[in-house]
């Protein structure tokens, strides 16, 4: 484009969008409007009409806010159809009083070819064109023609977009994930889009988008199926508590906010499994034979040979603490693993507890109270149903006559039923988390799991339990398991739980790690798995990996030099330390000492911070602009999957890896510069005259 034709798009665009904003002003002010129409209604007085009012309250203060988070980015993208048609896509659906599409939601199926279409295959679009916006001024368009002739020798189809997606991933990191509704590539939008029956597996390596694809396949699962979906919820497990908080502003941003997200540790009502215990004790939990083992120990209470200890809490906690107990129960287990399980009561609950507490609540049953309480439960949300009904025809009738509207008898009541549907869901879609949390037997309409390679045998059988319709979608890395009780391989898993009713996806190319941190990676790939083919990197930049040993005794001191340089190099930008867990004390205690704003792994505002200090497992997951490690030999040696410990350590940086080793340097870290030679404290190795750059820069 010249630049007089680019101004005069612009321009043209600018019209477009301000137009955009007056509808989404005109269609806050009548939820702004509706909200206090309801508000100032009269009730019956009596409590159940409060709530009832409540409920439409929350309906159209929901609705305001969605209207409130689309404001940033309300339009991104356009595409313009070989028959001359044109559609702008967007965050949300706009349309004018002849009910005709302004803006079509990004998740509309009419939006799909946006994300789809390449020059391969361009099904029916002629131009994709990329709006950016800052604030409600239109400042760049980026084109993308899609015609063949002009597209032949490029040879990466699968990548769209590419001066936007490179604006995205070449951003500062905030320390929240952001969505990508504007820069989806094709390979992802196919997951997002899949049918909702049966599991889907997403398998991909580090950086290339399963966590936030997963997100926005929540959302547009909720917006696609949302009469199956909107009553039962979604449920999205994550590894941690922070890895919770990283994503939990994704949805909001997305319009969702019928998800649950809950860690392994708190899917049981009444629990927090949140405890350290030993690597041991949590694979011998994991295994499959506890299945046998809970039984027997339910079988004794039930035979009353074991005492009356009917809860699942009470069952669990003497088997810990009772090792001729346990040696009653668990014959096959070897002495030495049921010594690892031995602790005393009153210990607090770990991770791999639950799954056990939760397999013996399934034996053990509910008891008549709770089964009592869960009829009374059903009973009181009928009766509210039945008034919520009346009460929406009362608000029904009160805005036709407030608008002067005269509609047919049919049409009222479809209207009824329409808008007590709705804000019935709302209603309900309010308390899911609420509902599900107090319930064992809660059943999601989907599930989606994060890290799905970290879950044991015994845990999967939980996460069954809680979606018995197998609508799954499971995203993980096989490289990156951190544990032996872990998935072995997909098919092994699946086979057993969802036979014939599972499918899987792949995704190929990295958005996180630059080419360069990505060639050292490959290589601690090729250690573990020697076929596995780490991804291709989506970008380059230039900075290549540096590594620096030092004599024993020293590790600190560079490390807090070190820290200072980075963050000098990276301005507003996140740093991460990745230590070994048996260092972390001793490395936390001098880093703090030195810079006292940098924060620890379990801080609850550790994703807030500029630079942060963490163990391997509190580091998946996220990213950082640039990431130190502190001696990775001990990272290695410290755990029977210590190559996966270091692999992803060495994939969390979107711009910058450095290596600081007080023992030899790994050698399947010697592609970084500096290697195994001690290397003088001053400037950092210069890029540009690096020898060596593997992997596949596909933006050139
Ligand atoms: N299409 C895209 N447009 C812009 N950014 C993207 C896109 N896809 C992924 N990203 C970004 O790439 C980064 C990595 O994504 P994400 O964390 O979802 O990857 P992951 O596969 O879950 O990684 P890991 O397994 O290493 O934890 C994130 O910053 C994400 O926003």
């Amino acid at each position: 484009m010249t630049e007089s034709v680019l101004r005069h798009e612009i321009a043209h665009e600018q019209g477009y969008v301000t137009m955009l904003y007056e509808v989404l002003e005109r269609a806050r002010a009548r939820a702004a409007a509706e909200l206090q129409r309801v508000y100032a209604g009269a009730t019956t007085g009596t409590e159940q009409a409060a709530t009832e009012r409540d409920s439409f309250a929350r309906t159209y203060a929901d609705r305001s806010s969605q209207l409130m988070t689309v404001e940033r980015g309300l339009c991104f993208g356009r595409i313009d159809t070989i028959d001359k048609a044109r559609f702008y896509i967007g965050r949300i659906g706009l349309f004018d009083d002849d009910h005709d599409p302004l803006l079509i939601d990004w998740r509309a199926p009419v939006a799909q070819p946006f994300y789809r279409a390449t020059a391969a295959d361009p099904i029916g679009v002629f131009r994709r064109r990329h709006i950016r916006l800052s604030g409600r001024t239109v400042v760049a368009v980026d084109d993308d023609i899609l015609d063949l002739a002009a597209w032949d020798d490029h040879d990466h189809d699968n990548l769209i977009g590419e001066a936007a997606l490179f604006a995205s991933l070449s951003a500062d990191r905030t320390g929240r994930m952001s969505e990508i509704v504007a820069t989806i590539q094709a390979e992802q939008d196919a997951i997002i889009r899949s049918g909702l029956p049966g599991v889907l597996v997403v398998q991909g390596g580090p950086g290339t988008g399963k966590t936030v694809v997963a997100l926005h396949r929540a959302a547009y699962l909720l917006y696609t199926y949302r009469d199956q979906l909107a009553r039962r919820g979604v449920l999205v497990v994550g590894p941690n508590a922070t890895f919770l908080r990283y994503i939990e502003q994704v949805l909001p941003s997305l319009g969702e906010t019928e998800v649950v997200l809950s860690t392994i540790g708190e899917l049981l009502p009444g629990v927090v499994g949140t405890a350290a215990e030993s690597p041991e004790a949590s694979r011998v939990k994991g295994e499959l034979q506890m299945v046998e083992v809970i039984a027997r120990a339910v079988r004794a209470v039930r035979s009353g040979r074991a005492g009356r200890d009917a809860t699942p809490a009470t069952l669990l906690t003497s088997l810990w603490s009772s090792p001729e107990r346990l040696a009653d129960v668990a014959p096959e287990l070897s002495e030495t693993d049921r010594a690892a399980l031995h602790r005393p009561p009153g210990t607090p609950w770990t991770r791999a507890d639950v799954a056990l507490l939760d397999e013996a609540a399934d034996l053990l049953g509910d008891t008549d109270a709770v089964v009592q309480q869960r009829r009374r439960a059903d009973a009181e949300r009928a009766a509210k149903d039945a008034e919520h009904l009346a009460y929406t025809r009362e608000v029904v009738h009160t805005g036709l006559a407030a608008d002067g509207l005269t509609l047919e008898p049919w049409e009222v009541d479809q209207f009824i039923t329409l808008m007590a549907e709705r804000t019935r869901h709302r209603d309900a879609l309010g308390t899911i988390a609420e509902r599900a949390a107090a319930d064992r037997t809660w059943q999601f309409g989907h599930v989606i799991v994060d890290e799905a390679q970290e879950l044991s045998p015994m845990e999967w059988r939980m996460l069954m339990r809680r979606c018995r319709r197998r609508s799954m979608t499971l995203v993980g890395d096989l490289a990156q398991a951190g544990t032996d009780a872990g998935v072995r391989s997909w098919a092994e898993l699946l086979d057993q739980h969802a036979p014939g009713r599972w499918r899987t996806a792949e995704l190929t190319v990295n958005y996180r790690t630059p080419a360069e941190i990505m060639a050292v990676a490959a290589d601690v790939l090729t250690a573990i798995d020697p076929v596995a083919a780490p991804p291709a990197s989506a970008r380059s930049t230039g900075a290549v990996p540096w590594s620096r040993c030092v004599p024993a005794g020293q590790l600190g001191r560079t490390l807090i030099e070190s820290v200072a340089a980075e963050q000098a190099r990276i301005g507003d930008g996140r740093l991460a330390v990745i230590v070994p867990r048996s260092r972390y004390a001793e490395l936390t205690t001098l880093v703090s000492a030195a810079l006292p704003g940098v924060a620890h792994g379990s801080d609850p505002g550790l994703l807030d911070a500029t630079t942060a200090i963490l163990e391997v497992g509190q580091s998946k997951g996220l990213e950082f602009d640039s990431v130190l490690i502190a001696d990775p030999g001990a990272i290695l040696r410290e755990s029977p999957r210590g190559g996966s410990d270091l692999y992803v350590a060495v994939t969390r940086a979107t711009r910058r890896l450095g290596v600081i080793s007080d023992g030899p340097l790994p050698d399947v870290l010697q592609r970084t510069v500096g290697g195994v030679a001690s290397v003088p404290a001053g400037p950092l190795p210069d890029a540009s005259r690096t020898p060596h750059s593997r992997g596949s820069n596909l933006i050139s």
